[in-house]
C-alpha cells in the first residue's frame, strides 16, 4: 500500500464495536482467505473480505496494485464534494490524502457502509474525527511513512531560503543578472529553532546538526532525552522565539498550536528571522506574518503548507517577494509513495507467531507470549499494534477456527487466555530500517522440539527482515538463517558428515524442493540445529526416514 509504513490506529473501536463488525461479516466459507494472504493491507484486514475501496487522491502505484488483490478498487480523483457523498454510500473504507475533506456529511452519506479511513500520509486535520467515532467508522493512518520526505522539503526550504534560490531563479528567467541583490546568509554557526521536536521535527535537527547549525527545539511533550541523543537543546517557546536565526514549524495543527505564530510571537523574534514551514498552514496566522514580513522583522518565509489549499490566486503572502512556497509537497517524494516500510516485518510477526505455537507441544496451553523488539529507533516511531495483532494471528490461527485481523486480534487473544506482553531493545545505528531484530517467546510450556527452549527455559524464535523478505535467525539458542516461505524442517543432530546430504536425499526422491538450508551447531563435533526450508509439503512417510536416520536426535516439521 502506497505510504504504509505503519497504519496507526487513531480510534479504536470498542470492544463491543468492533464485536458486532466482526460478527456482521461474512464467514470464511463463503469468502475464504487467500492462500497468500498479504497481511501488509491493514484496511483489507480489518475488513476481513473483499471490500470496496475508493482512493480519493493519488497514491503510489504498487499499492493500488496491492491494494486490487484484497480489494474492489474504485480510484476516482479530484470529487466535488457533493460526488465524494454520492459515491461513499458504495464503499467499505476511503483512502485520502490531505486534499480530501472528510467531513460529517460524508460519515453521514455513507449510511454505515463505511467502515474505515486511510489516511495515506500524518495528519488526520482534514477528517472530522467526532463524527468518525460516531458513525463507528475507523480511522487509521501512516504516521512515519513521510517523516523523511518531509524533513528533507524542510531542509530544501531552509537551504533555499538562505541563499534566495527561489527568486534568484525568477530573476535569472526573467532576464537578468541580479548578483549583488541576492546575497544570502550562512547556515553554519546559526542557530535553528525546531518547533514540535516529534518525527519530521527531530530529523530535521539531525540534518540542520549535519550542516553545522546550532539546534535548540521547542516541545513541550518531548523526552529530554531523545533531544540530547541528536545533541539538541529543548528550550521555552519564549527562548526559542527569541534566540532563533531560522525558526522551522513541525508541530500538528491543534487547537493549541493554531496560529501560534501571530502578532504577539513575531512581535519577540529576532529581526530579520527566517521561518519554514512543512507542518500545516494554521500553525501561522498568515495576516500576521505578512505584517512581519513587511516590516522587515521576518526577512523570508518558506511556506509548504497553507490555512486554505490551494490558496486563493489573490494570497499576497504567495506573491510576497521574500516567501518561496511549495504546493504542499512535503510528503511526495517517489519513495514516500511507494515505502512498504512495515509489510515484511509484518509478515515476518505472522510467521513467527505460527511457527512459536507449532513448536509447543501439545496439552501445553500458551498463555505467556512476550514479543520483542529490536530497533534503532525511538518507541515513539514505532508503533506496534499491527504487529502485535499478527503475532497473535499467527498463534491462533493455526490452532483455532477464528479470523483474527488488526481490529479483533486483542479481544481474541485475551478471549483465549492469551497474555502477550511487549518489549523494545533500542539498539544504537541507523535509525532507517525500523526493527532489526523480533523476537517472540512462549513461557511455561513444553515444545516438541527441545532445542526450541532457549537457555530461559522458553519456546524462542527470532527473525529479521533479509533483502525485503522474512528470515527465521534464531530457534532456541541456535543460529540459524532461512527464509520464511513454504514450510520448514527443524533438525537436531549430532554433527558429523553426511547427514545434511542423508536428508537432501530423502526429499529431493520426493521430489521436494528445497529453498533454504542452514546449520547452527553449539561447537565443532557436538550438536547442530539443521533449518530447511521447503516448498512442497513432504509425505508423512518421507518425515518418518528423516526421523530414522540415526544421528538424527529430534526434528519437527512447521507449516508456515
Ligand atoms: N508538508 C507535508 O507534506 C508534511 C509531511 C509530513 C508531516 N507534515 C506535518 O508535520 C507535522 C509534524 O509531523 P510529525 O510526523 O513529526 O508529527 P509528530 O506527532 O511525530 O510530531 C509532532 C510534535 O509536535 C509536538 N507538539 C505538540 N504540540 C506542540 C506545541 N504546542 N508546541 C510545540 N510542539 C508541539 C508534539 O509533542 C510532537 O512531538 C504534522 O503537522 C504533520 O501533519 C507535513
Ligand atoms: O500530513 C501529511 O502526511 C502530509 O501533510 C502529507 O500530506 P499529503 O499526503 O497530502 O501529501
Amino acid at each position: 500500500m502506497s505510504v504504509i509504513s505503519s497504519w496507526n490506529l487513531t480510534i479504536s473501536l470498542n470492544t463491543t464495536l468492533s464485536l458486532s463488525w466482526r460478527s456482521s461479516l461474512p464467514s470464511r466459507a463463503i469468502f475464504p482467505r487467500p492462500k497468500k494472504s498479504k497481511t501488509l493491507v491493514v484496511l483489507a484486514i480489518a475488513l476481513g473480505a473483499k471490500p470496496t475501496v475508493l482512493v480519493s487522491e493519488k497514491l503510489g502505484d504498487a499499492g493500488i496494485q496491492l491494494l486490487k488483490t484484497f480489494a474492489n478498487v474504485d480510484c476516482s480523483y479530484n470529487l466535488s464534494p457533493e460526488e465524494l457523498c454520492t459515491k461513499i454510500s458504495l464503499c467499505d473504507a476511503l483512502i485520502v490524502r490531505s486534499g480530501t475533506k472528510v467531513t460529517r456529511e460524508v460519515f453521514e452519506s455513507a449510511m454505515g457502509r463505511l467502515k474505515v479511513v486511510g489516511r495515506a500520509g500524518v495528519g488526520i486535520d482534514n477528517v472530522d474525527i467526532s463524527a468518525a467515532t460516531e458513525h463507528g467508522c475507523l480511522v487509521v493512518n501512516a504516521p512515519t511513512a513521510n517523516t523523511i520526505a518531509a524533513a528533507e522539503h524542510g531542509i530544501a526550504l531552509l537551504t533555499a531560503v538562505s541563499r534566495n534560490v527561489a527568486q534568484a531563479d525568477a530573476s535569472v528567467k526573467a532576464g537578468k543578472w541580479e548578483r549583488n541583490k541576492y546575497v544570502g546568509v550562512s547556515l553554519v554557526g546559526k542557530t535553528l529553532a525546531v518547533m514540535g521536536f516529534g518525527k519530521v521535527g527531530s530529523e530535521v535537527a539531525r540534518r540542520a546538526k549535519g550542516l553545522g547549525m546550532q539546534v535548540i527545539a521547542h516541545d513541550p511533550y518531548a523526552p529530554a532525552d531523545r533531544a540530547r541523543a541528536i545533541g539538541v537543546e529543548l528550550v521555552s517557546f519564549e527562548e526559542a522565539l527569541t534566540t532563533a536565526d531560522f525558526i522551522s514549524l513541525h508541530m500538528p495543527l491543534t487547537p493549541a498550536t493554531s496560529k501560534m505564530f501571530n502578532d504577539e510571537a513575531f512581535s519577540r523574534v529576532k529581526k530579520g528571522v527566517r521561518i519554514i514551514n512543512v507542518a500545516r498552514g494554521g500553525v501561522i496566522d498568515e495576516e500576521a506574518l505578512l505584517r512581519a514580513l513587511d516590516s522587515g522583522i521576518v526577512a523570508q518565509a518558506a511556506l509548504d503548507v497553507f490555512t486554505e489549499e490551494p490558496p486563493p490566486q489573490e494570497n499576497k503572502l504567495v506573491r510576497h517577494e521574500n516567501v518561496t512556497v511549495t504546493p504542499h509537497l512535503g510528503a511526495s517524494t517517489t519513495e514516500a509513495q511507494v515505502l512498504l516500510e512495515l509489510s515484511p516485518y509484518v509478515a515476518l510477526t505472522e510467521k513467527l507467531g505460527r511457527l512459536a505455537v507449532q513448536l509447543v507441544a501439545g496439552g501445553s496451553g500458551v498463555k505467556f507470549v512476550k514479543v520483542t523488539y529490536a530497533s534503532a529507533r525511538g518507541p515513539d516511531d514505532l508503533d506496534t499494534r499491527l504487529l502485535r495483532a499478527m503475532v497473535t494471528k499467527g498463534l491462533i490461527e493455526p490452532i483455532s477456527s477464528v479470523f483474527v485481523n488488526l481490529v479483533n486480534a486483542d479481544f481474541i487473544g485475551k478471549q483465549r487466555g492469551l497474555r502477550l506482553t511487549e518489549e523494545r531493545i533500542v539498539l544504537d545505528g541507523s535509525p532507517e530500517k525500523p526493527l532489526e531484530f523480533i523476537q517472540v517467546r512462549i513461557a511455561n510450556v513444553e515444545s516438541k522440539f527441545a532445542s526450541a527452549i532457549s537457555n530461559s527455559g522458553e519456546i524462542t524464535v527470532e527473525g529479521r527482515v533479509k533483502d525485503g523478505k522474512p528470515h527465521l535467525t534464531k530457534v532456541g539458542s541456535f543460529g540459524v538463517d532461512v527464509s520464511l516461505e513454504g514450510s520448514i524442517v527443524l533438525c537436531r543432530q549430532s554433527d558429523q558428515p553426511g547427514i545434511i546430504g542423508k536428508v537432501g536425499n530423502i526429499l529431493s526422491e520426493e521430489n521436494v524442493n528445497v529453498n533454504f538450508m542452514s546449520v547452527g551447531r553449539i561447537a565443532p563435533g557436538k550438536q547442530a540445529v539443521m533449518t530447511i526450508g521447503l516448498d512442497e509439503e513432504p509425505s508423512r512417510d518421507a518425515l518418518k526416514k528423516i526421523g530414522e536416520i540415526t544421528a538424527v536426535e529430534e526434528f519437527v516439521f512447521l507449516k508456515l
